[in-house]
Parts: structure tokens; C-alpha cells; sequence
């Protein structure tokens, strides 16, 4: 880190050609320095316009507000950092900022970007937690997955390169996995007696939102320890040595009305106010028919369904699409590179197989054109398939037949294919190309955590666990957006163990 800071101070005070001599390689590998605003340029909240982008991930001229500024301060001075707050906070956001300082501080094939979920690890262009640290499916002792890790060359040389390491979507890492991975930097890096062998840790989540799945061994005994001890990763023996610095973000960008930003807030604790649960009764719709009747059935058809299960996911998308009737055309996503990255790419956002049709209701995965709104989460309508040349064979029928999509914003686009990587520094281990959209009549809990939508139908009548509820229902921008079914206060649930892990040791804006 040190090393870091020392060239970026030279480079700013040196002549260039004496850096040049001194730095040869580093010069050529530092971007540009980072364009967040500077601490004079803190007219936050008041230039913010949360209503116009549809999705998650554009990246706007926007301000940093004080936190998050302060967050970066502490990460170009090698703090390790923990970054938590209530959904739409920025935080993604901010780790998008984060990770290119990182990039300018080291060298960017010493850092590695990761996330506890493939979706999250693919859309930060990272890999998952599991595959950077070379343990496996992660279970059974530190000693045993210390052993794994020295036995897997590649794995070993990233835990003692690493300057800096991220790691997204931390809810879901359990205490237990947060200290064995401690363990394994610690082991790797035996010069440094540091936490993390002194890797820099920008770690990023909700612990309100949801929990590690946590599998419980069938011979553990009442006398054994359970694997639940351990349930968050707050909870691991090194979490609190293992940052300089935790964060609690608190002001909301996502939503404007002051009514919902409260509703949430207790939804997200747990709480059953009498008044909020008044708030959400109003938006419920029974069925599919009232809330047709509700909003119009244009509309209606319209509206994202959010589901707990997958199953549900699937049933309702195949249905929607066989009932339109329409002929289906099938787009095969191409995948090249090496396992373990390879096998990650089937847990990303973009399908295997995308089947659509006239008329198909689809998400865009991909930032297309941020300006005009077409990013990541917008979504339309199929109006049309148009051949063109030039474009990936194997992965369109007929020789290159693209989809033409019209947004519900009015703009329309024909959607070329994308790519995904799975990055280790600056070096690709593994590449989807697809064409850029879901079918989005449907959509699972798990895989909206992270996106705004302008509008959604959630059903929860099998919602399971704690925070899925908050998760849900967080997505959305207004309330005039939000339409319910299934609902029922007693889905509405926090862990004591996270309220009490919020309750005043953070530092929050
Ligand atoms: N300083 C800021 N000014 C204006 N808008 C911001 C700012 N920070 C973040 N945003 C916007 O707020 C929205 C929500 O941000 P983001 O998705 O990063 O939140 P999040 O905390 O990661 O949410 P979740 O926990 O649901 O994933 C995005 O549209 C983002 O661009």
C-alpha cells in the first residue's frame, strides 16, 4: 500500500521522465487518476436525481456525499474497510469508485474483486469468494482448506500477491468462512503477522438483507459445535481487527418519498408498525385480475413478478412465453476459458439458453446506453427480430437475427451480444458472450438483490427467512410502484443478531 501511495505522491510532484526511468512498468499500469469530487464539491443530496434511470449499475455524474467521500479518503490511505447500509444506499455504487482507486493505488493484478454470489461477483466483473481462494466448496477445518489452498498453485500465489482484496455481498459469508479465509491469508503470508497477512480488505453488505445458506451437518450432535455458531461474518473471531474503518452509509438515493425511505427502514428492522402494514395493505392486489383491475391490464402485464423460489420463476416465465404463441427464438450464450472460472459463468445474470418471442417481456442486463436510461434492470418489450452482419453466429439463430426491444421509457434498440468476464487482476480466466437479456415477466429474490425497479409484483406468500421480505420489496422506487400478494406481517423478519450487531458501534453519516 505504502509502495502505492509513494507512486502516486511521485507522480504527481516528479518529472515525468525521471518517474518514467524509475517506474518503468508502473507508469504504463496506472490509469488515470480517480474523478470523484473533491471535499470542496460536497453539494450532495440537492443535485441528485433519483427518478429518471431505470436498473442498477449506471454510472451518472453524480456527487459523493461526505461518507462515501470519506470512505475513499480512508482507502487511498490504506485503511481496510467495511462497507454496510440499508438498500440503496450506494453502496455498489461506491465500490465501483472504490475499485478503480484500488486499481490506480496497486497494481491491478494484485487486486482481486470478488463476491459471495456469482451475480454479484459478474457484475462487478470479479469472481466469486470460493473460486479466488482456491478452498473448495469451503467446508471441513482451517488446516484441511489451508492444505487445499497449498496444494492449488494458482489459488496460493493470489493469497501472497494480493495487495487488495473485495469481497461484495458479505451477508451471505458466514462467520466461519470469514475466519478460515483470515486463517489462509495469514498462512500465505507469513513475513506480515498483520489480520489478512495485511492484505487491504474493502468488504461490502447488508447484513439486513440475505443470510448465508447455511448447511447443517446431518451427524452434528447437541455436544459438537454447530455450524451456525458462526452464522455472520460479523461474528468471526477476526472481524473486528480486520478493518480500520466500518461504515454504515444511511442516506437513501434509490427512493425519494420520505413515506416509503421510513416504511423500509422498519421493514428492514423487523418492525410491524401498525401504520406501515396499513401502507403495504393498500398496495395488495389478490390475484393477477386485481391488480389488473387496480392499474389496467397494459400495466399490469407489464410489472415485474419477484419470487422467493426459483421454481416459481421459471413456471411463470415458460407460461407467459408459451402462451403468447409466438415463434421461439432461441439465442445459445458462448463461453470460452478454463474451469474453475468457466463453471461461474453459469451462475451470472446471463442464461444459458435465452429464449424469446414477439411480445416477450425481457430485462437488459447490460448498461447499454446510460444516458438515455437503457441500463442494467431496464425493461421492454420484444417488437421485433432483425438480421445483421457482423454479429456472433453461434450465438444467434439463422446467422445473426437480433432482437429489437422497446423500453418502457419509449426508446427503442436492437440488442447486439455482450460479453461477460470473470477477471483475476487485469488477466480474463473466462468469457460468456450472450445476448443481454432475461425474460422478465418473473424474477427471483436472490437474483434482484442489487437492482431499482420502477415498478414490481412480488408475491410472498412463500417467503422464507429473514430479510427477504426487506429485500423484496426495497427494489422499488415510489409505493405507487408496488403491488403485493400473499402478504402476511409474520414474513417480516430481522435477525436479533444483526439489529444487535447495528445497534451504535458503526460509524454512520
Ligand atoms: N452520491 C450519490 N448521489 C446520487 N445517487 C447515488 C449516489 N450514490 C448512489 N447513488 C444511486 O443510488 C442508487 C442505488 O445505489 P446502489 O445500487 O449502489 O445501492 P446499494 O446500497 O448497493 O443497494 P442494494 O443494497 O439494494 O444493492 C443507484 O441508482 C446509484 O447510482
Amino acid at each position: 500500500m505504502r509502495e502505492g501511495l509513494m507512486i502516486r505522491l511521485m507522480r504527481l510532484y516528479v518529472p515525468s521522465c525521471i518517474f518514467r526511468f524509475l517506474f518503468p512498468k508502473s507508469l504504463t499500469s496506472l490509469p488515470p487518476p480517480p474523478s470523484f469530487p473533491t471535499s470542496s464539491q460536497r453539494t450532495f443530496c440537492s443535485k441528485i436525481n433519483t427518478s429518471s434511470s431505470s436498473g442498477f449499475g449506471a454510472s451518472k455524474a453524480m456527487n459523493l456525499t461526505k461518507k462515501q467521500q470519506e470512505v475513499l479518503t480512508a482507502i487511498s490511505n490504506g485503511k481496510s474497510v467495511f462497507l454496510t447500509g440499508s438498500a440503496g444506499t450506494g453502496k455498489t455504487f461506491l465500490l465501483q469508485q472504490a475499485i478503480s482507486l484500488l486499481n490506480q493505488i496497486h497494481n491491478p493484478n494484485e487486486v482481486f474483486i470478488t463476491a459471495s454470489t456469482g451475480v454479484a461477483a459478474c457484475a462487478l466483473n470479479g469472481q466469486t469468494l470460493h473460486s479466488f481462494s482456491g478452498i473448495g466448496l469451503g467446508e471441513g477445518g482451517k488446516n484441511l482448506l489451508l492444505n487445499r489452498v497449498y496444494k492449488n498453485k494458482p489459488a496460493s500465489k493470489r493469497w501472497r500477491i494480493a495487495k487488495a482484496l473485495v469481497i461484495d455481498e458479505i451477508s451471505m459469508v458466514s462467520g466461519e468462512l470469514f475466519d478460515k479465509l483470515e486463517f489462509i491469508a495469514r498462512k500465505n503470508r507469513p513475513n506480515n503477522k498483520e489480520a489478512w497477512g495485511g492484505i487491504q480488505l474493502i468488504v461490502s453488505g447488508d447484513f439486513f438483507q440475505l443470510p448465508p445458506v447455511i448447511k447443517k451437518s446431518p451427524s452434528s450432535s447437541s455436544s459438537s459445535r454447530s455450524v451456525s455458531d458462526k452464522e455472520f461474518a460479523f461474528e468471526a473471531d477476526c472481524w473486528n481487527s480486520s478493518f480500520g474503518l466500518q461504515v454504515e452509509l444511511t442516506q437513501v438515493f434509490r427512493q425519494s418519498d420520505s413515506q416509503l425511505i421510513d416504511l423500509l427502514q422498519g421493514i428492514r428492522r423487523g418492525f410491524k408498525d401498525d401504520h406501515h402494514l396499513q401502507l403495504l395493505r393498500q398496495c395488495c392486489s389478490s390475484d393477477e385480475s386485481s391488480l389488473a383491475s387496480k392499474i389496467g391490464s397494459d400495466s399490469s402485464s407489464t410489472v415485474p413478478r419477484l419470487y422467493p423460489r426459483n421454481e416459481d420463476v421459471k413456471r411463470v416465465n415458460d407460461e407467459k412465453l408459451r402462451n403468447l404463441g409466438g415463434e421461439i427464438v432461441s439465442y445459445r450464450a458462448v463461453d470460452s476459458g478454463n474451469e474453475p472460472w468457466k463453471s461461474q459463468l453459469k451462475q451470472g445474470m446471463a442464461p444459458e439458453e435465452l429464449e424469446i418471442c414477439l411480445g416477450a417481456r425481457v430485462m437488459l442486463i447490460k448498461n447499454k446506453a446510460v444516458e438515455s436510461g437503457l441500463v442494467n434492470g431496464a425493461t421492454g418489450t420484444i417488437i421485433g427480430f432483425i438480421e445483421q452482419k457482423g454479429v456472433i453466429r453461434t450465438i444467434c439463430p439463422r446467422g445473426g437475427l437480433l432482437p429489437k426491444v422497446r423500453f418502457d421509457s419509449g426508446r427503442e434498440m436492437l440488442i447486439e451480444p455482450d460479453s461477460w468476464d470473470v477477471m483475476e487482476g487485469e488477466t480474463v480466466r473466462a468469457t460468456r458472450k450472450q445476448v443481454p437479456l432475461i425474460l422478465a415477466w418473473a424474477i427471483s429474490i436472490h437474483k434482484c438483490q442489487g437492482m431499482s425497479l420502477d415498478s414490481l409484483h412480488t408475491d410472498l406468500s412463500r417467503a422464507f427467512g429473514c430479510g427477504m421480505v426487506y429485500v423484496a420489496l426495497s427494489r422499488v422506487r415510489s409505493l405507487a410502484g408496488l403491488h403485493l400478494s400473499g402478504f402476511n406481517s409474520s414474513k417480516i423478519k430481522a435477525h436479533p443478531k444483526v439489529l444487535q450487531f447495528y445497534e451504535g458501534h458503526l460509524d454512520s453519516d
